[in-house]
């Protein structure tokens, strides 16, 4: 069977943090590709004021050009209303069966898990893997497995307080990203 991780986000934008535990896992546990799943309307938080769905994907896309094992799954765009993990599961492992999918998630989402929308039953479907993050504790009582990654502090909301703050955000994300975001005025109000 082929081995897919899938990394859902927000990615409102994309960073660098996203693509080297993508590839940290991708390594760790031999799997065949990693999608990159953009969320229509994230479960537990607002996106940003001025960024489209169609910016998000964009930037992903940007993001994992040139990486011959990353592609974009972009099914929860085609569904309105907040992009709960179990609903979209249960239809890709529909349309693959032929793939064992595990769901790649940082510490932040671990601690989170025990209010996600019909966990147990998730549970049963995917194989989650885990990534340590700065400030989160990775301790569960759910079946999570672990990848261990280089700490990396870096998070969406940094990257648009910087923008915000007219910093840097040089190696942060992509270079494409950062031009894409300068070109769209993303992020400066
Ligand atoms: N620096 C990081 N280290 C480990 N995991 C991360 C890191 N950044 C993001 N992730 C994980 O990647 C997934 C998607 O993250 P998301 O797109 O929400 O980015 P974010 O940086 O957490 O955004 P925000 O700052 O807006 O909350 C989540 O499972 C999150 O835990
Ligand atoms: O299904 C849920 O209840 C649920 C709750 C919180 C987060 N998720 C998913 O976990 C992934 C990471 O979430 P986020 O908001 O940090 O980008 C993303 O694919 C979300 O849709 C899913």
């Amino acid at each position: 069977m082929k081995k897919v991780g899938i990394l859902g986000g927000t990615f409102d934008p994309p960073h660098i943090g996203h693509l080297i535990i993508a590839n940290e896992v991708l390594h760790a546990k031999k799997l065949d590709e990693i999608w990159f799943m953009p969320n229509q309307e994230p479960p537990h938080k607002m996106k940003s004021g001025d960024v489209t769905n169609a910016h998000r994907v964009d930037m992903v896309q940007l993001s994992i050009e040139a990486h011959t094992s990353f592609r974009i799954q972009t099914i929860e765009m085609d569904r309105e209303g907040k992009s709960y993990t179990f609903d979209t599961m249960k239809l890709l492992e529909e349309a693959y069966p032929d793939i064992d999918f595990y769901f790649i998630i940082g510490a932040d989402m671990v601690e989170y898990l025990p209010k996600w929308y019909k966990i147990q039953e998730l549970l049963k479907m995917v194989q989650f893997i885990s990534v340590n993050r700065p400030k989160y504790e990775l301790e569960t009582d759910y079946p999570v497995q672990y990848v261990k990654v280089p700490d990396i502090n870096i998070s969406s909301s940094l990257i648009r307080e910087r923008v915000k703050a007219g910093e840097t955000i040089s190696f942060l994300v992509r270079d494409a990203v950062k031009r894409y975001i300068e070109e769209n005025r993303l992020y400066e109000a």
